[in-house]
């Protein structure tokens, strides 16, 4: 279970919780991305991801690196989680000959700079040995360190990228391990049992590995056909053939890979779960909706998601902008969508929601004389227009109206609707629900 444990009540302190896949929230609005402790290495590192298989054991036609979540490829989480790292300078993704054309498209549309794609082999060693030589094409781009990452672990670090990257150039090679989740056995070719390894004594070998050039490149250049056609593991070749003793560190559980059709399930549930984690309610400065925010906040906040209370997307909190926020717009006693309309035309301005489709929620709160948004000004017709447009920019856009009233009981209730409502929209970013005017 431990594997897929998404840890729901604690934030960024917790070292289990799920990483980025190229995702990353940070709470300060307007500042560069965050940097693991500052730390940033001084010597060329380049990554390569081997994305060359077919991904048999999912039963799907589609290899796995190529499967979407929120229509975008996997590959493409793995690769931002690299890119955004700012002392990586370069990222080979080795496909399969015939999605080399995909590939592209796939760097064009999701717009990665650092990228470029090369023909993979027939078995992982033999992809990784293309991507190697790939980074020695140029001798003066040529890495100190090479970081090797399978393209179907999306959920990476940079802490633990700079821990690698660190070890591998102070070692020649370094790896990222885990504790076994069950005992290895050796059988028989009968079937029976040989023995059991104790299991305290062995770890799973995850990725990343981390490799200096040199020792990689001798690796491959030595290594047997048979090391290329059955081998599983990069850091036995710099040990067998380099006598390069590999520093181990040990990773977080999301480090796992993606194989079976269900490991995608929950790669789904993790990207969504990271996208969901923070929102600004933006208030307009009206005093109704300061309080109406005030009381999502503590509601929000039961149900694990953290709310940022601002006045508008001006100055530092255009900040909020760039990131991986959703925003709620409230508007009191205003039945029309202009505030909502300007939120969107900023985040276009922003150039945002391209990556991931980010959740736009527009909370109209009327006055308690106030009939129905149709009946004054807002027709459900406008805001299903609005969100249309918006769609088409990988932005959903939904309604939320709620009365105010003098009655306390009652207007707990429409504010706990309000927020379980909110949290279950910017959870499931359903494009079903997209243009609903929904009564709280
Ligand atoms: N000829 C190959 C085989 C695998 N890989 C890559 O190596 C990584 C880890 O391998 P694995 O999980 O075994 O992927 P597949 O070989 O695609 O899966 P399967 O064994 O189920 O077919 C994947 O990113 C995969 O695309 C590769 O680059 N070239
Ligand atoms: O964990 C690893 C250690 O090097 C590799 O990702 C693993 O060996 C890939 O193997 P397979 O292709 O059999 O899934």
């Amino acid at each position: 279970m431990e594997d897929n444990h998404i840890n729901m009540q604690s934030h960024s302190c917790d070292p289990d919780r799920p990483a980025h896949p190229g995702i990353f929230p940070t709470r300060e609005a307007g500042k560069s991305d965050h940097q693991p402790g500052g730390s940033s290495v001084d010597f060329p590192v380049s990554v390569v991801l081997p994305a060359g298989g077919t991904g048999e054991r999912t039963g799907l036609q589609t290899p796995k690196q190529f499967c979407s979540f929120l229509g975008r490829p996997l590959i493409s989480y793995t690769i931002q989680a690299f890119e955004r790292v700012s002392w990586i300078q370069s990222i080979v993704v080795v496909v399969a000959k015939e999605n080399m054309d995909l590939m592209t498209d796939i760097v064009q549309r999701f717009q990665h700079k650092k990228v470029r794609a090369v023909p993979g082999g027939s078995t992982r060693h033999r992809s990784i040995c293309n991507g190697v030589r790939a980074l020695g094409d140029a001798e003066e781009e040529r890495p100190k360190v090479v970081i090797i990452h399978d393209a179907v672990r999306p959920f990476v670090d940079e802490d633990l990228l700079y821990k690698i990257a660190m070890a591998a150039e102070e070692q020649g090679a370094a790896g990222a391990i885990r504790p076994l989740v069950s005992t290895v056995i050796a059988t028989t070719s009968e079937g029976y049992l040989d023995h059991s390894l104790e299991r305290a004594k062995y770890r799973a070998s995850e990725m990343p590995q981390g490799f200096t050039y040199d020792v990689i490149c001798q690796a491959y250049q030595k290594c047997s056909e048979s090391d290329f056609e059955f081998g599983t593991e990069c850091l036995h070749l710099a040990l067998q053939y380099c006598g390069t003793t590999a520093k181990l560190i040990q990773g977080p559980p999301t480090l796992w890979k993606v194989t079976y059709k269900r490991d995608l399930a929950a790669a789904e549930s993790i990207i969504k779960e990271t996208l969901s984690r923070s929102a600004c309610v933006i208030t307009g400065g009206s005093e109704q909706a300061v309080t109406l925010a005030d009381a999502l906040q503590k509601a929000v906040g039961a149900l694990d998601m953290e709310l940022d209370v601002i006045p508008d997307l001006m100055g530092e909190n255009a900040g909020y902008l760039l990131k991986e926020w959703n925003f709620i717009q409230v508007s009191v006693n205003r039945s029309c969508l202009s505030e909502v309309e300007a939120v969107l035309k900023d985040l276009e301005a922003a150039n945002r929601a391209l990556l991931h489709p980010l959740v736009v929620i527009w909370v109209h709160l009327s006055g308690s004389d106030e009939l129905s948004v149709s009946g004054r000004g807002v027709e459900p017709a406008a805001i299903m227009d609005l969100a249309s447009a918006a769609k088409l920019r990988n932005i959903l856009l939904y309604g939320i109206q709620l009365r105010q009233t003098k009655d306390t009981e009652r207007w707990e209730r429409s504010v706990l609707r309000v927020a379980e409502i909110t949290s279950a929209l910017i959870r499931e970013r359903s494009p079903a629900l997209v243009g609903q005017l929904l009564q709280a």
